[in-house]
């Protein structure tokens, strides 16, 4: 009799339909809330259009740039299951300097500063970056790494090459790097370090996190900056003959004002006299020398890369090289990661990050130049050739300008 009562009732509880329901409205309830979980991870870990890389390491350490490369088999396969982002989207220092820009009486500079902020922010929205809110996520790790305050920053100079370099860079599984330009040392310095940290692509221990702001070379502020960040951080300046960056500065600048003054007018306090005019940001921050005093104020000078913007162009794999190793990194990124593309004028690579395809820069990067007077270019060697020597001093190397 008992027994048949058990039987009855456990039968009325199998079989209930009302308990059925339940029973299928809460697995259905469970199987939402896993795949909520996996969404929100998984998004989390997926590569933004930002172009950045979520794989880096903790900053601030020389032992720890030293580590990662007994870590680099372990970053080698995690980078290699990791999403990839999204590399080459094109993106160009359209600003100029803090420090510049407040010695410039030249209008042109200003009325490019006025909306510069606005621009910056565009230009990363346009990569489906977004300014992070303060502490958001910030502690948030679902196995795939953790953001980091970057170990090695491009420091400059504007239209040196600095985004042909951090791109050559990320094709180095041990390397992250933030896609758009942060401007954290000169424009967004009160936003705090944990808002530079958020921009920070995931990185994972042994990966070095990188970003590259070019105007940071010639913001006075810049070097005590990055110092109370990290005294370890190293710092990479992409430099350019002074008169052709001049130039590719100016280009730049006249293909979004059209309207502009003359190159020849801009560069001449008096054209009689020949005087020219080191307020205007294009000529002064081809003044090398003057800007690196101001570096080795705080940092040593082995802790400083200067690669050639020129032999970047003619001999990329061996620039890298060199990158590479004062990075302390394997030297992955060879001569068969380039080929000279004919119609670009340009080394493109092979196979860009992430993809299997071969990619050159934009068409921002490379632009032809108008045509200078002889005249005027003579003059600027001229006024360049005592700041270049005493830079060649300085480096110990002849970047061949004169
Ligand atoms: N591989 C490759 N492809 C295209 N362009 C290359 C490359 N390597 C170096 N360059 C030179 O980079 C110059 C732009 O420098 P930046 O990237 O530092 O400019 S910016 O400051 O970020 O706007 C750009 O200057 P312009 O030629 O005046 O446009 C190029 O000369």
């Amino acid at each position: 009799m008992e027994y048949s009562l058990v039987c009855h009732n456990l039968y009325a509880f199998s079989f209930s339909p009302v308990k059925k329901k339940f029973i299928l409205l809460g697995i259905m309830f469970l199987l939402w809330v896993y795949m909520l979980y996996s969404c929100v991870g998984y998004c989390a870990t997926m590569p933004s259009l930002v172009v950045d890389n979520y794989r880096g390491k903790e900053t601030g350490s020389v032992s720890g740039v030293v580590k990662r490369t007994e870590n680099n088999g372990r970053a080698d396969l995690m980078s290699r299951l990791l999403p990839r982002p999204q590399p080459w989207v094109d993106i160009e220092s359209d600003y100029d300097e803090t420090s510049v820009r407040t010695s410039s009486r030249d209008l042109l500079n200003n009325e490019i500063d006025a909306d510069r902020g606005a621009e910056d922010w565009n230009e990363m929205r346009v990569e489906g970056h977004r300014a992070p809110e303060p502490g958001a996520m910030s502690s948030f790790s679902n196995g795939s790494g953790s953001k980091k305050l970057p170990q090695a920053i491009i420091i400059g100079v504007k239209k040196g090459g600095t985004r042909a370099l951090l791109e050559f860079l990320r094709v180095h599984p041990d390397i992250r790097a933030v896609g758009a330009e942060p401007h954290f040392f000169d424009r967004n310095y009160e936003n705090g370090l944990e808002w530079y940290r958020e921009l920070m692509p995931k990185t994972l221990e042994g990966q070095i996190t990188m970003e590259k702001t070019p105007s940071y070379f010639v913001t006075r502020e810049a070097p005590a900056r990055i110092s109370a960040m990290s005294r370890d951080t190293k710092l990479i300046v992409v430099v350019r003959d002074p008169v052709t960056r001049a130039i590719s500065d100016y280009t730049q600048t006249l293909s979004k004002k059209p309207d502009i003054p003359t190159f020849e007018s801009l560069t001449f306090k008096n054209r009689t006299t020949g005087l020219i005019d080191t307020s205007w940001s294009a000529i002064q921050i081809g003044i090398y020398a003057k800007h690196l005093d101001n570096w080795l104020q705080y940092f040593p000078m082995d802790q400083i890369l200067f690669v050639s913007g020129e032999r970047l162009i003619s001999d990329p794999a061996g620039e890298l090289g060199r990158v590479q190793d004062f990075l302390g990194l394997k030297r992955i990124i060879t001569d068969k990661h380039f080929y000279f593309n004919q119609t670009k004028g340009f080394p493109c690579l092979k196979k860009a990050e992430g993809s299997s395809k071969p990619h050159c820069l934009g068409k921002t990067k490379g632009r032809t130049h108008p045509n200078i007077h002889p005249e005027v270019v003579q003059r600027l060697r001229d006024f360049y050739r005592p700041f270049n020597m005493k830079f060649y001093q300085m480096t110990g190397h002849n970047f061949g300008w004169d």
